[in-house]
């Protein structure tokens, strides 16, 4: 079977929270979902900022910090999917 783009993707919360620590760490920002596993290491604000919200929304969060424009872009590299809700 042909892969979906990973924009069409789609993951719910609870699946999310399964990847919260530096081995597997995904987050949620506007409805998206991104694997950052891999930039933990390059987060300008440290790994463990970024930990903190492993496997949750943090759109809070990531917006709260007033990310710069280059910080935005730079997260469009991790998107894995978009993130549904269970009915
Ligand atoms: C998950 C929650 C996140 C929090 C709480 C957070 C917090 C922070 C903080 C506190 C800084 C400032 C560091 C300093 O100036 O010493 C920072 C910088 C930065 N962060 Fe994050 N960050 C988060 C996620 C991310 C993600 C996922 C990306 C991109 C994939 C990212 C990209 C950047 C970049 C590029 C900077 C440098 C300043 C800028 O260009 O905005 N951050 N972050």
């Amino acid at each position: 079977m042909e892969e979906l783009p990973s924009k069409q993707r789609q993951f719910t919360l609870d699946l999310v929270s399964e990847h919260s620590n530096e081995t597997s760490c995904w987050i949620v920002v506007n409805d998206m979902v991104y694997d950052v596993t891999s930039f933990l290491d390059k987060h300008p604000g440290g790994s463990d900022v970024v930990l903190e919200h492993a496997g949750t929304d943090a759109t809070v969060a990531f917006e709260d910090k007033g990310h710069s424009k280059y910080g935005v872009k730079l997260l469009e590299k991790y998107i894995i999917g978009e993130l549904i809700e269970v009915s």
